[in-house]
């Protein structure tokens, strides 16, 4: 798990790493990191006038950007520096002015931007407010339509380093070079995905504080997959229990139990609406159809939004039997749920659920996810380009991201199978929901276009099957 923290913790672990070694000049360490990455991106091409043009703001996060380009211009490399605010960090602009960068106003920064082989953007990084001067904004965006390449110190500024909002556009980077840890703007969309490829260079300042978040990795669920033993059977794999569709929504139904079955359900118990049940007859003969004992339930998708939601839901949770919440269901929920249950909205059904305004879920994701994870005591898998896992307690995971072409109708039905799938299995409910998402989402990396949430779901047992150490 990749721990994420938030810049306040970064600049603490600065502190206390300088209290103890001050002898360090980090401001060097990292601006030898950039220094280093520019050096790639610009593959060979140091030609041009202007080859590297970097952007510098006032602080320290110019500073770095101000001993990187001197130590480029120190290898030959043409370098032009822009001060953004006519301020910089007084050492580092003396070290990039003896090396022999020249100096360019903005007019001359966005004439030089044309022939540029690469930028680096060091306006701003964790001690900016979020936002950009307009004028540095513009050449952010001319930068970006030129299809220059962007390196950026820390984060691309303009960001918050501690969110996944963009306010307003910004720079666009190939790779960001960030210190110490990475932090939420990194991996939280949409913001991550102006942040390119992130290297992160801990410059072996250790952070004693909690993360804020932890980001899963493919290995991460591949280590805690419940991959079948010799001794396993159908009952102790898990048996899933589902009560999805309606008349309306009868293909929901389907798309949870290929989700199930995909993941590895040992077995599973249909008691869906009739309609539904034919459907699923019909295409997957393993399932068997009544009632019987089961490890999980899934409820809620296809449900549709009707008076019965809450009795429906109600027979099955009086048991206290783990389950999967998704859909029309979360908005009928009992105010205390049975432990280990793990309720999947999107921001639209998490806003219903706080009775909020979509955007205003939308724009602090993780602050609205916590609210809802406390007010039932509940783990709530929150989905979207990010997919946050949030417990009661405050513990925050993050899945494993996937390409954008999962945001589709039934995406949603397939991975509340999964999870229930795991949750049968015997996982927790934050385990189910990390690894449910992040399994879908590593399916669909395999399976990269416009594929539908069932194919999706079948390259799923393929992702599984790889797990399995013994094979
Ligand atoms: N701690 C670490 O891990 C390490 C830190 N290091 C580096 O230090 C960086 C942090 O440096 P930092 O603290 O000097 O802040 P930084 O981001 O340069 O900005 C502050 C300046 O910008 C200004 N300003 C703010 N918002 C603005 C806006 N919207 N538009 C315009 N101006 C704005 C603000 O002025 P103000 O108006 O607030 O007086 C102030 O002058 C960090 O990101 C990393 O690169 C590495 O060297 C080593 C490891
Ligand atoms: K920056």
């Amino acid at each position: 798990m990749i721990p994420i923290h938030t810049a306040q913790t970064v600049r603490e672990a600065e502190e206390s790493f300088f209290a103890q070694q001050p002898g360090v000049d980090l401001m060097q360490l990292a601006a030898e990191a950039v220094a280093e990455a520019a050096s790639k991106l610009l593959e060979g091409d140091r030609t041009s006038e202007g080859a590297v043009l970097v952007a510098v703001g006032p602080g320290n996060n110019g500073g770095d950007g101000l001993y990187a380009a001197a130590r480029l211009a120190g290898q030959g490399i043409p370098v032009s520096l822009w001060l953004t605010t006519g301020q910089a960090h007084p050492d580092g602009l003396h070290a990039a002015r003896e090396a022999g960068c020249r100096e360019v106003d903005a007019l001359g920064a966005t004439e030089l931007l044309a022939q540029a082989s690469l930028v680096i953007d060091a306006v701003l990084g964790i001690g900016g407010r979020p936002g950009l001067d307009s004028v540095v904004a513009t050449f952010a965006e001319q930068a970006e339509a030129l299809a220059i390449p962007v390196l950026s110190v820390d984060i691309p500024s303009g960001l918050d380093p501690d969110r996944g909002h963009v306010e307003q556009d910004g720079f666009r980077a190939a790779r960001t070079v960030t210190f110490i840890a990475r932090k939420p703007c990194h991996v939280l969309q949409p913001a991550a995905g102006r942040c390119g490829v992130v290297q992160l260079e801990d410059l072996d300042v250790p952070v004693a504080t909690r993360p804020v978040a932890l980001q899963a990795t493919p290995a991460d669920i591949a280590r805690l997959w419940p991959v079948p033993g010799p001794t396993s059977h159908k009952y102790s794999r898990g048996v899933v229990g589902i009560d999805t569709g309606s008349t309306r929504y009868p293909g929901a139904a389907l798309l949870g139990t290929i989700g199930a079955l995909h993941a590895g359900a040992g077995m599973i118990r249909f008691v869906g609406p009739e309609v539904a049940a034919q459907l699923v007859r019909t295409q997957l003969p393993s399932v068997t159809h009544g009632e019987g004992a089961v490890q999980a339930w899934l409820l809620g998708s296809g449900w549709g939004q009707t008076e019965a939601n809450r009795d429906r839901l109600a027979a099955h949770l009086g048991v206290k039997t783990p389950a999967v919440i998704d859909a029309d269901a979360l908005l009928s929920l009992p105010t205390v749920v049975p432990p280990n249950t793990l309720l999947t909205p999107h921001a639209g059904e998490m806003s219903r659920m706080l009775g909020v305004e979509r955007a205003q879920v939308e724009a602090d994701p993780l602050t609205h996810a916590r609210e809802t994870a406390e007010r039932w005591q509940a783990v709530v898998l929150l989905k979207g380009a990010t997919q946050y896992v949030v417990e009661p307690g405050g513990r925050v995971q993050l899945a494993v991201p996937g390409p954008h072409w999962s945001a589709q109708a039934g995406s949603g039905d397939v991975l509340a199978g999964i999870c229930a799938a795991l949750l049968a299995a015997g996982l927790s409910a934050a385990d189910a929901a990390l690894l449910g998402a992040s399994v879908q989402a590593m399916a669909a990396k395999r399976r990269l276009g416009p594929w539908p949430p069932e194919v999706i779901a079948r390259e799923v047992a393929a992702v599984v099957g790889g797990f399995d150490p013994v094979w």
